[in-house]
């Protein structure tokens, strides 16, 4: 029998007759102004803030909150399924962690904690290139968990090179590549406090461990941090990379790529006829093109152009169990989860990522449930309607 994500809804219950109450609230919307609270405005700033006045964010979520679902009644609910198959692997529920930077600025126990959270859940753990810390000690805390590494495709095919062959020498098995970030966006929240983390150094872990980044600097690191990190912005990333540049990345890494930030159909096509594996429909949370198009609904017509050529995958704007449900009747293999369990992991190291994962999955299990549905297979679009009021 597989495992039903909603037991967690009956331990908080039980729990509570020895008069325990979750740590954390359990409506994981309300964890960004509990985290407002407990950070520093610059960190708060950077993990909150999104590009311009906010409106690509916004519109994520009004995507989301626009779709409602049409449950159906006596449809034997009693055993259910959430397991999906994700790039060739089997996954427990239709959830990974997105790569999300810098975690360091939320707790000092940063991207390990995370990574050790998602592992006990079973969720695979996508580690950004930009993470506090290296690849390889992210990989060391994931013990035989599922791991996928996230590139920040540098400048310098060396760097590039080395990235992708430490990645795959520690293990991760699939290599996300994102694409909407080839310059970093107008984010006034930032701006105002003049806060950028990785001029304090933090998000360059990977490159200051590289033996490929630092062949390219006058002096060590620890001798001249500040031109570390002006090489780092240098070749961070690369606006004039084109379609054809992908095939660089194919000849160098034999596992499932998959591009995230794809929200046009056409480009989904690019995608595939490249040889690619998968795409991430994606804004980045709102945080890049400011008036963009909302994440979901960008994702129909990319599941329509991908058909089976491409693995759809979905995040910007989930926070809840019912923002996954929709995500996959519009057609998502599974979603990734962004700043919610920046918030947990602010709020409670890795404990707190814990507590997101499994509110979110029980809260999505029990949706699914109390909508005549055993399995995320069994979502079409015709579960939902849109509330055009
Ligand atoms: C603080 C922060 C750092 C992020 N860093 C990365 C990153 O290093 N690589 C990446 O591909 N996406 C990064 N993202 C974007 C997430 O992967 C994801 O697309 C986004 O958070 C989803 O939106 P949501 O937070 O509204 O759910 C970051 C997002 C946040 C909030
Ligand atoms: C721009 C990156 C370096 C980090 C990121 O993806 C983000 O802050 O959204």
């Amino acid at each position: 029998m597989a495992k039903h994500w909603a037991d967690f809804q009956y331990e908080i219950y039980l729990n509570g007759l020895t008069g325990a109450v979750p740590r954390l609230p359990t409506d994981l919307t309300r964890l960004e102004a509990l985290t407002e609270r407990r950070l520093g405005p610059g960190p708060v700033g950077y993990v909150a803030g999104s590009a311009g006045d906010g409106s690509t964010a916004r519109a994520n979520r009004a995507a989301l909150e626009r779709r409602r679902i049409v449950p159906r009644m006596l449809r034997d609910v009693h055993e259910r399924d959430l397991s999906v198959e994700v790039l060739g692997r089997c996954l427990p529920a239709p959830l990974a962690l997105a790569p999300v930077g810098v975690l360091s600025i939320m707790h000092p126990d940063a991207e390990p904690a995370a990574a050790r959270a998602a592992a006990a859940q079973g969720v695979p753990y996508i580690l950004s290139s930009a993470s506090s810390t290296p690849m390889e000690q992210v990989a060391e805390a994931m013990g035989d968990a599922e791991r996928w590494f996230q590139l920040y495709w540098p400048k310098d095919r060396e760097v590039a090179r080395s990235f992708l062959n430490r990645a795959r020498a520690a293990g991760y098995t699939a290599l996300f590549v994102t694409l909407d970030t080839p310059l970093l966006s107008w984010r006034p929240r930032d701006l105002d406090q003049a806060y950028l983390p990785f001029l304090h150094g933090v998000g360059t872990a990977n490159y200051f461990s590289d033996p490929a980044f630092r062949a390219g600097l006058a002096k060590p690191v620890h001798e001249d941090p500040d031109a570390a990190v002006t090489h780092f912005v240098g070749m961070f990333a690369d606006p004039g990379k084109t379609w054809p540049d992908l095939a660089f990345l194919r000849e160098n890494w034999d596992g499932p790529i998959v591009l995230k930030g794809v929200l046009h159909p056409d480009d989904a096509r690019q995608a595939a006829d490249a040889g690619m594996d998968g795409v991430v429909v994606s804004n980045h949370g709102g945080r890049q093109v400011a008036g963009a198009v909302a994440a979901a609904d960008a994702l129909p017509g990319v599941v329509e152009a991908a058909g089976d050529r491409l693995t759809v995958l979905f995040d910007s704007g989930v926070r809840t169990g019912d923002d996954v449900f929709k995500a996959l009747a519009l057609g998502a293999r599974a979603v990734l989860l962004g700043r919610p369990y920046a918030y947990g992991l602010a709020l409670d190291g890795q404990a707190g990522v814990e507590h997101v994962i499994r509110c979110l999955l029980a809260e999505f299990d029990l949706t699914l449930a109390l909508s005549g549905h055993a399995s995320p297979s069994a979502l079409s679009p015709a579960d939902l309607v849109e509330d055009t009021a």
